[in-house]
């Protein structure tokens, strides 16, 4: 395997990144800025979920990514190469699963991989045979290879897109909402597929419009909205910025609840025998006293761990609207 990054220097500094876009700028032609001044830095060995409401640039700068489209202005490096000037060295090295894998619904999946590999100079024709059954195999569709693709169901067809992005061995895996349209169970499978394969060192740069798939899947993450960065970096990290809620067990809800507000939380949630809320900037020992003084018989008080939901709602000011 070639080392681009050998031969070109990396000229932005972005290290060990697989991905590097600089004031990456995309305006469509009837005007929508879709992208607008994106800096993203993908690190090498990460599942980087590329997180953002519908419509919020996320496909336009995955083509961008993958040379698809030209950036109205700034710069993309992919494996430390520019695109889309590099696109011919780049993307042989890069498997891609976006917009839905184009199928043949007359052949089987084994025959789709087989004429999908034909298709690709880079590839060897004599291991095409072994490099399809172990690509079929390691979406499990092993059994189901002969079958016609027609008769797959979306998840199923969603494993055969991974299974051909994995032909060939990749550096780097782009997956563009890989469970789109899949029901929970089709969901958890792919999620589990996405894991595995990134179990083996590849970068997997996968976009979402679901929170919790990016928690669950994801190292890293950059949230976008309204063709904007809104924060980057370790998922981790990208929560803990944000307090979690209070949370109060207690038979005393509606006491406690007033007890709250009284002490400056906001967003006083009662549900059953628990009591949430946005805790005031201060010291929680002193509310958890002023609970306790009021009479409210606390059995249990801490604070949830925040969710990257949280983290949004705190960076953007919006919601997370994830039905469009
Ligand atoms: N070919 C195009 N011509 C003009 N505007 C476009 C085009 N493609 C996308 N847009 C607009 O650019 C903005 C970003 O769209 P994009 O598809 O990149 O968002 P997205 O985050 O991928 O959303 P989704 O999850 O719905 O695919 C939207 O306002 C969209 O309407």
């Amino acid at each position: 395997m070639d080392e681009p990054s050998a031969t070109e220097p990396d000229p932005q500094g972005a290290g060990d990144s697989v991905i590097a876009t600089r004031a990456l700028t995309k305006r469509y032609r009837g005007g929508q800025l879709a992208v607008d001044g994106l800096d993203l830095t993908v690190p090498a060995g990460s599942v980087f979920g590329f997180l953002g409401p519908n419509g919020s640039g996320k496909t336009t700068t995955i083509r961008m990514l993958m040379g698809l489209i030209g950036p109205t202005s700034g710069t993309a490096h992919v494996l430390g190469r520019p695109m889309p000037r590099a696109a011919r060295a780049v993307l042989p090295h890069v498997g891609a699963l976006i917009e839905g894998p184009a199928l043949y619904g007359f052949l089987s999946g084994r025959d789709n991989l087989i004429r999908y590999d034909a298709a690709d100079p880079t590839s060897d024709p004599r291991t095409r045979r072994t490099r399809v059954a172990t690509a079929l195999d390691r979406v499990g569709l092993a059994a189901a290879g002969g079958k016609k693709a027609k008769a797959y169901s979306l998840g199923m067809k969603q494993r055969l897109g991974l299974a051909a992005a994995l032909l060939q061995p990749r550096r780097l895996l782009v997956l563009d909402e890989p469970t789109n349209g899949l029901d929970p169970q089709g969901m958890r499978e792919i999620r589990a597929l996405v894991r595995e394969l990134a179990s083996d060192g590849t970068t997997v740069f996968l976009s979402s419009h679901l929170l919790d798939e990016i928690e669950q899947v994801c190292t890293h993450a950059a949230v976008m909205a309204q063709g904007r960065l809104i924060t980057q970096g370790p998922v981790a990290d990208l929560a803990a910025g944000t307090r979690g809620r209070l949370a109060v067990t207690t038979p005393d809800t509606g006491e406690a609840a007033r007890v709250l507000k009284e002490q400056g939380a906001t967003d006083v949630v009662v549900t059953d025998d628990l009591v949430t809320a946005e805790p005031p900037d201060r010291d929680l020992a002193e509310l958890n006293a002023a609970l306790v003084t009021a009479g409210v018989r606390v059995r249990g008080f801490g604070v949830e761990r925040p969710s990257l939901e949280d983290a949004f709602v705190a960076l953007t000011g919006e919601g997370f609207d994830v039905a469009g």
